[in-house]
């Protein structure tokens, strides 16, 4: 039986990859470069990758022997899912490997953005010490709003909760909520919040959702947070209104395109900015890269030699 062909298309801790390697004929790439990854998959019976590959109808058509996509991490807009169904390719990711990794990010970039952190730090650095320029706002008493109360919204809720923040929810899709949190629509939770925190997928519904009506209903002194994904916020109305002051600040992990080049965004003082660092722990890589590596071998079953019996 002919060793299965796995393609690693995007860095996974190396530990992850230890029982794909006893098992298979593992291939490490770097899923940006598109001839690379297009060369590599016509062999492949599996492919894993995080957020840096881009693995469109293209890839899933040259890759005719591919069994499974796997996405070490959430989100999957960057899988054509579709396609990959229809050629009768598993797709398969790991939901909950990254949830508190997310949620700590989150309340990280909320408290970055209220206290002015990353532009003080940038003052700082260049020999200034403008202290009263930096003066922000408490969390305590404020509210809350959270979009998306899935696995990383419900994790957020519950740290901005211990900040003694009102909670409030949007999730049109969610079954249950927890006790402390108040369910509202989406125009209500943003006139109201003085944090609106994204925590949804983007899809085709969910692409623009925050655009320019969106932020002219939020409070002048709102902040605004996406660890989610880019897109889900229209960028340049974000730009608009940060500049004319009808939004007080934003934090954001996710670009709709990244890297995000020299969007104008990152040259604002009232924007924090981070390099889609989320996912970003030791634990969440190394949870993400296990569960991702155990479901390809699940996959690749029928293809793998049994392993010897010790007698
Ligand atoms: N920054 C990162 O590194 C990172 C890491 C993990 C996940 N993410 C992103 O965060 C998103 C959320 O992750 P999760 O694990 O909580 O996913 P999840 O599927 O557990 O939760 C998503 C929630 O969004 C809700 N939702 C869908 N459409 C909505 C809409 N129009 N309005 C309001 N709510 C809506 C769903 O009902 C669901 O409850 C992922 O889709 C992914 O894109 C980012
Ligand atoms: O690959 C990454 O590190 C990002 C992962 C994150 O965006 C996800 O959706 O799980």
């Amino acid at each position: 039986m002919p060793t299965p062909i796995v393609i690693v298309s995007d860095a996974l801790p190396g530990d992850t990859v230890a029982p794909l390697k006893a098992a298979c004929d593992v291939r490490q790439i770097d899923g940006r470069d598109r001839q690379a990854l297009l060369a590599a998959l016509p062999e492949a019976d599996a492919l894993i990758v995080r957020s840096g590959t881009r693995v469109d109808a293209e890839v899933l058509e040259r890759a005719t022997r591919l069994r499974v996509v796997a996405r070490a991490g959430v989100g999957l807009d960057n899988v054509d899912t579709a396609t990959a169904r229809a050629l009768g390719v598993t797709v398969v990711n790991a939901p909950d490997a990254n949830s508190v990794s997310v949620a700590e990010l989150t309340v990280s970039l909320v408290v970055a953005s209220v206290r002015h952190l990353q532009e003080a730090g940038r003052s700082l650095r260049a020999g200034e010490w403008r202290r009263s320029d930096f003066a922000g706002t408490e969390l305590s008493g404020r509210t809350a709003g959270i979009v998306g109360f899935g696995r990383v919204g419900r994790q957020v809720a519950r740290r901005l909760a211990a900040f003694d923040m009102r909670i409030l929810v949007h999730d049109p899709y969610a079954d249950t909520l927890a006790d402390d949190v108040h369910a509202t629509g989406l125009d209500e939770l943003l006139a109201a919040a003085d944090v609106v925190t994204l925590h949804l997928p983007r899809t085709p519904t969910t692409t623009g959702l925050i655009g320019a009506r969106e932020l002219r209903l939020m409070k002048p002194t709102a902040h605004l947070v996406n660890t989610a994904r880019g897109g889900i916020v229209d960028e340049s109305a974000l730009y608009r209104a940060l500049c004319a002051g009808t939004l007080a600040g934003a934090a954001l992990d996710v670009f709709a395109t990244e890297p995000p080049g020299a969007s104008p965004l990152l040259d604002l003082p009232n924007v924090v900015a981070v390099p889609h660092l989320g996912a970003s722990t030791a634990e969440a890589q190394l949870r993400a890269g296990h569960e991702a590596v155990r479901k390809v071998l699940a996959e690749l079953a029928p293809l793998l030699a049994p392993a010897p019996t010790t007698v």
